[in-house]
């Protein structure tokens, strides 16, 4: 199996075979914990005026997403896990669309397959791959803003390429590594409102799921698919 790392969007325009399209904080880990509340199906679109008109031909569409952290006007939700606790979402379509995460599968047009990457179903991703062998698997990190790489991306696909190279991780080191780094931002006072410092935690729960979300397309947009994976193992 080959494995490669990739950075951002030049990245996830270079992926092929198998890509997993990364991104932690927050886009890939939000749409597992809306994968979990039950909703029909989240549809993740890069461009925001899609999102707008997905809405308008169907009124009943959940906008969730962010620009600069913040939820846009006319969403229903911003990008933050926390804020989705107590919200009902059996049945609904989501419409999601963030400036690192959703843009990534949008720009990723070589991959063979692609499915979302987050810490919170790590395994899951891991135990995918091996059962699917396949020859090559990218790893694409989606970092800030897709402008700069970001310690929980990379940390995530160098934690998934260990666990298929069956090299060792330490996720507690990594953790700090995080906090210490990138993930300092949730605890700035003045972010609290929309990316509050539960959000860290949210979003580096390891193996919290034992699914995928594969995207798949239908009529003209694409979504992403639950696929249970079994048995989930710790990695
Ligand atoms: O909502 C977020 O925290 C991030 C902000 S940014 O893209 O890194 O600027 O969005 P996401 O697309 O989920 O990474």
């Amino acid at each position: 199996m080959n494995i490669q790392i990739l950075q951002l969007l030049e990245g996830a325009r270079a992926a092929t075979g198998l890509t997993v399209v990364i991104d932690v904080f927050r886009a890939f880990s939000t749409a597992c914990y809306v994968t979990e509340k039950g909703a029909e199906k989240i549809i993740p679109v890069g461009d925001i005026e899609k999102a707008y008109s997905l809405k308008e031909k169907h009124p009943d569409f959940i906008l969730m997403g962010e620009r600069n952290e913040k939820k846009p006007p006319r969403f229903d939700y911003g990008n933050s896990p926390t804020q989705l606790q107590n919200t009902d979402l059996k049945g609904k379509t989501i419409v999601h669309t963030t400036s690192s995460g959703t843009q990534g599968i949008a720009g990723a047009k070589g991959a063979s397959e692609i499915i979302t990457g987050s810490f919170v179903n790590a395994g899951a991703i891991i135990n995918y791959i091996k059962s699917k062998n396949p020859k090559n698997v990218s790893l694409v990190c989606m970092g800030y803003a897709c402008e700069f790489p970001t310690d929980e991306d990379t940390l995530c696909a160098e934690y998934i390429r260990n666990a298929l190279l069956g090299q060792p991780n330490n996720f507690d080191n990594m953790k700090k590594t995080i906090w210490e780094g990138s993930g300092k931002r949730f605890f700035e006072p003045e972010k609290q409102e929309w990316a509050p410092k539960e959000d860290f935690n949210l979003c580096l729960e390891l193996n919290k799921f034992n699914f995928v979300l594969k995207v798949e397309h239908e009529n003209n947009y694409s979504y992403l698919n639950k696929i249970t994976v079994l048995p989930q193992t710790n990695h």
